[in-house]
């Protein structure tokens, strides 16, 4: 069996005695992309911060793997406008080596911006820069909060194909946040639909069915979901530009039935 890097039990958390997060019980190991998909104050967040140890569970338990390192990209780049910071010294300030800062730069595609400023790259840019912060750390669980806000379609479809790969190349386990539910069932191995407690979880293809998906999302998205099988014969470089197996550029053809 996989090693666990994470598991929860029958966590709850409570604000002024509201259950936000509800008895909920998940395991992530090496290898795992676990996606959580939910409505607005479903508690998707929350949840994610009780898992970074930033959120305090009111009950159920939360274990990590001992010398577990976890990088985490958050929703937004919050910065204090008025303070010049490069990307340079940005990711200097992660603590890690300027080796390995550039490398997670260059591998995240953002390497050319090093001496540029932070308040001026585009929303994609500032994504892909928070997620090479966390790469720098060579983490064994990478935890994202709706990677791709403020990224066009195509760059969604990139940034996520780049998780995968990251996944790979790093041998870790991926728990992520997000809204792009087409995208999440084309590219998520586990899906958990969140609304305080576990709706429902699964493979994509199945949890589609599942009443209690219907239930939260309605039938129109379950129906679009159900059949959507998505089967990608090219990939997308990370300006969402098409590339074929070949490596050339080409046109998208993407099958759905
Ligand atoms: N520190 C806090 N104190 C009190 N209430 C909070 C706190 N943090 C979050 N909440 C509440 O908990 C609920 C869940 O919030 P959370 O941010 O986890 O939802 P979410 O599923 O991530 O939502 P969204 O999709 O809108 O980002 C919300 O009603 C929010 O107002």
């Amino acid at each position: 069996m996989s090693e666990a890097l994470v598991q929860l039990q029958r966590v709850t958390v409570q604000f002024d005695d509201r259950p936000v997060v509800d008895q909920v019980t998940l395991q992530a190991s090496r290898g795992d992309i676990i996606t959580i998909i939910g409505p607005n104050g479903a508690g998707k967040t929350t949840l994610i911060k009780t898992i970074l140890g930033i959120q305090k569970a009111s009950q159920g338990r939360v274990s990590l793997a001992p010398g577990l390192t976890i990088g985490y990209v958050p929703q937004h780049l919050t910065l204090e406008a008025t303070l010049p910071l490069s990307v340079r010294r940005f990711m200097l300030l992660s603590g890690q080596s300027l080796t390995d800062c550039r490398a997670a730069l260059k591998r995240t595609g953002v390497d050319h911006l090093l001496d540029a400023s932070v308040h001026h790259l585009s929303g994609g840019e500032k994504q892909r820069l928070l997620l090479a912060r966390a790469l720098a750390r060579k983490p064994d669980l990478l935890v994202l909060d709706e990677p791709a806000q403020g990224v066009d379609i195509n760059g969604q479809a990139a940034l996520y194909e780049l998780i995968r790969e990251l996944r790979d190349e790093l041998h870790c386990a991926v728990i992520m946040i997000s809204h792009d539910l087409h995208l999440v069932m084309a590219a998520t191995d586990k899906v958990i639909c969140l609304n305080q407690h576990v709706c429902c979880s699964g493979y994509p293809a199945d949890i589609s069915h599942d009443p209690a998906f219907i239930e939260t999302f309605g039938h129109q998205v379950a129906e679009s979901l159900a059949v959507y099988h998505h089967r990608h014969n090219h990939s997308h470089d990370l300006h969402g530009d098409v590339v074929d197996t070949k490596g050339t550029q080409g046109a998208c053809n993407h099958e759905h039935h």
